[in-house]
């Protein structure tokens, strides 16, 4: 039987953050962060192993959550200090021509207009490849940085659902053909095609329209990583994408098969949206080279229980050094920050918390591990199994040697399965995303 193709997506997990600052092939990560130049290595390196786009995590704050303290984060560069995504994905544009980029825009804390204007923007400006991650906030601190108290979980989902109907009300204000750019009858826009809104929501108000023309995408492709019952309601509803972390094959089948039943129920054809699995595969020359690399990726967190610990607690809001270690957390502990992710590590309270930190990923549904050979035949297997659409490559540790293993190593022996595609067929993300 012969595979079906699927995607591939690359996630900077850090954002315009601080990548593998300290550790070795980093570089000059300590000092050139906070420059373009190795993102822009990075989108042309995936442009060229075929990915669909490279999507960038964002959050507003400074952690404070592990001991109610920003010490470790801002200690080991952990999480903090971030710059503005929107801002890379402009620059990454220009550096491209094929790849899409995805910044991630928070619905909690911004307005629905500037999202919008911002993703009009960016989508003229890279011609039609731009997406947006969209994500309700989980940290207490960056609520506070916009002043008010982080909104209950299902209240932000609330707020996100009209947050997209609006900004998709101001990427319609104006009808298609508003614009004639007319230089000889000295007209550029016939304004009885550019409309007011008046939108009053219960969360937001915005008269429009907006004050930039329609983009080539017409508005920017939707991505969405929550897994909570709300947060997939939302993606079902809106996005293209969603991004998964479904522990093991059979629970990655399940989502996919929930999320398609939720698309159909909210009129979609299953196939608009894909479910992309995140994924880090452990590569080496050999494949027992590349087990050995994973044994030590893994005795290296058995040492780092402090790091992993600070790490959880950024992104569920707690302060996990409040439980003891040898002991399951409590039951009714529960997230306001990422409610799925958070129930998944806390597993079935069987395990203690050092057991759980341990053993639970954030960063792969299922483990990979080999010569880029192997783990393309693992991958082919995998989505043979689960029935598509993707992978979402987490760069851990990212640095440009990690980048060339993939996109000079997988990429190809993915293509030699005739697993990935050679060649974009489309000029907008959009199409490319939605080909197979
Ligand atoms: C792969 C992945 C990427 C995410 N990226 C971001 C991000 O960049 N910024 C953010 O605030 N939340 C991010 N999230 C959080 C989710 O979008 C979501 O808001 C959070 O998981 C809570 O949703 P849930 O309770 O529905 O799981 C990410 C989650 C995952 C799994």
């Amino acid at each position: 039987m012969t595979s079906r193709m699927f995607h591939l997506g690359w996630f900077l997990g850090n954002g315009f953050g601080v990548q593998a600052w300290n550790q070795e092939w980093a570089g000059t990560g300590a000092t050139d962060w906070m420059m373009p130049d190795q993102y822009i290595d990075l989108a042309r390196s995936i442009e060229r192993g075929g990915f669909d786009f490279l999507m960038m995590e964002d959050s507003v704050q400074i952690p404070n959550a592990y001991r109610g303290s920003s010490e470790y984060y801002l200690r080991t560069a952990s999480a903090a200090p971030k710059q503005d995504p929107a801002v890379l994905a402009g620059i990454l544009s220009q550096f491209t021509d094929q790849v899409g980029i995805v910044a991630t825009l928070t619905t909690t804390f911004y307005h629905p207009f500037t999202v919008a204007r911002m993703m009009s923007t960016l989508d003229h400006v890279s011609r039609g490849r731009i997406g947006w991650n969209i994500v309700t906030g989980s940290s207490t601190y960056a609520a506070k940085n916009f002043g008010f108290d982080m909104p209950e979980h299902d209240l932000r989902y609330e707020m996100a659902d009209e947050f997209v109907e609006l900004a998709c009300k101001l990427w319609d204000s104006w009808e298609p053909d508003a614009v004639l750019a007319d230089v000889e009858k000295g007209v550029y826009a016939d304004h009885t095609k550019v409309h007011t809104l008046d939108f009053e929501g219960k969360f937001y108000s915005s008269r429009g329209p907006l004050n930039t023309t329609p983009s080539p995408q017409g508005r920017p492709v939707f991505l969405q990583a929550g897994g909570s019952e709300k947060g997939k309601d939302l993606a079902a509803k809106y996005v293209e994408a969603i991004i998964a972390n479904p522990p093991g094959v059979e629970k990655m089948k399940a989502y996919r098969e929930d999320i398609r039943r939720r698309a159909v129920e909210h009129g979609r054809d299953p196939d608009s949206i894909k479910v992309m699995y995140l994924v880090s595969p452990v590569f080496g020359e050999t494949d027992a080279e590349a087990e050995e690399k994973l044994a030590r990726r893994d005795r290296a967190k058995e040492s780092n229980i402090e790091g992993l610990l600070a790490g959880r607690s950024h992104l569920a809001s707690i302060d996990l050094s409040r439980f003891p270690l040898d002991e399951p957390l409590p039951d009714d502990l529960i997230s306001n920050g990422h409610r799925s992710s958070f129930a998944n590590f806390k597993g079935d309270g069987t395990q203690t918390l050092r057991e759980r930190i341990l053993a639970h990923s954030a960063t792969d549904a299922v483990h990979l591990c080999g010569t880029p050979v192997t783990v393309a035949a693992q991958m082919d297997e995998i989505m043979q199994e689960v029935g598509g659409d993707g992978f979402l490559i987490v760069g851990t540790p990212m640095h440009r040697r990690y980048v060339a293993e993939v996109t000079d190593g997988l990429s190809p022996a993915l293509r030699r399965r005739g697993l990935i595609r050679d060649h974009f067929e489309h000029r907008l993300l959009r199409d490319n995303l939605l080909a197979f």
